[in-house]
């Protein structure tokens, strides 16, 4: 392929060579220079690429694509361009011969349920017989073939990358979570989502190397309604107005509360039986539906009609959409790991203040004899969660078991009796056993019978990092284990 050839999209300016050179891939890691890749200079958070132009042209490379008028030695060919990270999108849409437009892609955005929509969407319309690619936090997910990535929203090669390995495997969707650092980081820059779904909005990710501020996190995650045919807004969220302002797309809302919106839940029932733990509830507006949501919480209320609001406008049958609703498997998002007559077990990954509050309040909706949390915090991550948190817990449960969670450099004690701090100033009844397996157990062994028991903060993680270490931790497996010995013991 000629290089010009994958140009059309891009603005640039050629500062040396021909654009008629072979090119057969784009870089943008040095390391992986090699004859035949185009590699694309950027000033990261850390290193500015543009340095290692010697030594990529020293190991083959012939084409550069540069952010700063600089010289670049002789007989390559550069084409300066005002934003690298754009520049390297562009390109390898190209490369991979624009693989997003090949599929019905839908981007989901949001402080707090992107993963859970994204995996709700994707199992319904999996129950509808559809072939689905979906990325996110789990990785990069084709099938039973799952790719972990360092980033919710990989960089925009990986993701045209991704993109191209589902159309080939046959995929006529594609589901991705698109957090804001990557319309920060120009990943998903040239990508025309079919659908944008955005979640809601709380300050989060403010700090060194993401936002500068709620304004900034705001204006970054409102650019999904700018590179998507229709959006889909939560209509409830106190920041609509802001997050709809630049809007350039076709838009639609859903909501618990609100009259007028396209998709509205009405008569949200909390079930928790032996058999059953979740929602019940109508949908009314433009599609009318009643759906069961085999999890609980009335947050998924609002993920579940994120995602059914999509989904409406895809001409899918509706006994599919409810057997998907009902057969959810979200893997650590309020997964029901066990329930009975004697208690129901949960393992959620709410790991700031915003998300404990959230769930703890939502489990109250259930009226459990005794709402019991074990949770801890993790280790050289920000002291202030560790307060927050132990404040809602103190507040909402009935009953909390403080241990650990990923403790890193720190003592687990330490990171304790931070939580300890702000739990007893509610008045809160708790007990400290640092050993998180322990602490499982003890929950599990003195639980009354109509106890809620919510298992926080790990989710899907199968690690506990200690002093640098991740060793190999499963609160998932621990609950069925201690249930195993409980029941064997009841026998
Ligand atoms: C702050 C930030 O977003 N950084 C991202 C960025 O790294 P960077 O470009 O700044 O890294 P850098 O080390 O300065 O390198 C600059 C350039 O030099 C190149 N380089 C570097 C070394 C070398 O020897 N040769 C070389 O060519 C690098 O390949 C890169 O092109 O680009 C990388 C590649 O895409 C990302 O992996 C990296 O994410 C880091 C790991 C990160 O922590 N990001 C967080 C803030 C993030 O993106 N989070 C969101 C939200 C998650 C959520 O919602 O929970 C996410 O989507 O993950
Ligand atoms: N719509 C929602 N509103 C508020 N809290 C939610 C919502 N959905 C999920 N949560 C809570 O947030 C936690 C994380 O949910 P989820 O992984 O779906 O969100 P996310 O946007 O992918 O989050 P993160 O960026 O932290 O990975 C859940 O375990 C639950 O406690």
């Amino acid at each position: 392929m000629k290089f010009r050839e994958w140009l059309k999209d891009l603005k640039y300016e050629v500062l040396q060579g021909s654009l008629d050179v072979e090119a057969e891939d784009v870089i943008y890691d040095s390391r992986k220079a090699r004859k035949g890749v185009v590699f694309v200079c950027m000033k990261g958070t850390r290193t500015d690429s543009h340095e290692f132009i010697p030594e990529v042209v020293n190991a083959g490379v012939e084409i550069l694509v540069v952010e700063q008028r600089i010289k670049v030695p002789d007989g390559v060919t550069a084409i300066l361009v005002d934003h690298a990270r754009e520049a390297l999108a562009l390109l390898s849409a190209a490369r991979f011969d624009y693989p997003a437009e090949k599929m019905v892609t839908i981007g989901v955005t949001g402080t707090k349920g992107k993963t859970t929509t994204t995996h709700m969407i994707k199992t319904i319309l999996e129950a509808c017989g559809k072939k689905v690619g979906m990325i996110g936090t789990t990785g990069i997910v084709i099938g039973q073939d799952v790719t972990p990535t360092m980033n919710t929203t990989p960089e925009s090669y990986e993701l045209h990358l991704a993109f191209s390995r589902m159309v080939e495997a046959g995929c006529e969707y594609m589901v991705m979570e698109v957090s804001s650092q990557a319309f920060k980081m120009h990943r998903v820059d040239g990508i025309c989502f079919d659908y944008g779904l955005f979640t809601n909005i709380s300050p989060d990710h403010i700090g060194p190397d993401e936002h500068q501020d709620f304004e900034e996190y705001l204006f970054y995650k409102s650019r999904i309604f700018c590179c998507s045919k229709v959006g889909i807004m939560n209509g409830d969220d106190e920041h609509w107005e802001e997050v709809v302002k630049d809007a350039s797309c076709k838009l639609y809302s859903f909501s618990m509360d609100k009259d007028g919106t396209d998709f509205k839940a009405e008569d949200i029932r909390y079930i928790a039986q032996p058999d059953f733990v979740g929602l019940e509830f109508d949908i009314k507006g433009t599609c009318e539906l009643s759906v069961r949501v085999n999890i609980p919480g009335r947050f998924n209320v609002a993920n579940a009609l994120a995602a059914v609001s999509v989904l409406s406008f895809l001409d899918l049958p509706k006994e599919s959409i409810c057997h998907g609703l009902e057969h959810l498997n979200v893997n650590g998002r309020m997964e029901i790991v066990y329930a009975s007559e004697k208690c129901t077990v949960i393992v959620d990954y709410a790991h700031n203040a915003v998300s404990m509050e959230s769930l703890l309040s939502t489990l109250r909706d259930y009226h459990p004899k005794r709402l019991v949390c074990v949770f801890g915090c993790g280790g050289n991550r920000s002291k202030d969660r560790r307060i927050t948190m132990g404040d809602s817990a103190g507040r909402l449960a009935d009953f909390t078991i403080i241990t650990a969670d990923n403790s890193r450099y720190e003592k687990t004690e330490d990171i304790i009796a931070d939580i300890r701090g702000s739990l007893e100033k509610t008045g809160g009844k708790y007990i400290e056993i640092p050993d998180r397996r322990e602490a499982i157990r003890f929950s599990i062994i003195h639980a009354e019978p109509g106890d809620m028991i919510a298992i926080i903060g790990k989710g899907h993680e199968d690690y506990q990092e200690i002093n640098g270490v991740r060793h190999h931790f499963s609160d998932r497996e621990e609950v069925l284990k201690a249930v195993d010995a409980q029941l064997s013991k009841d026998v």
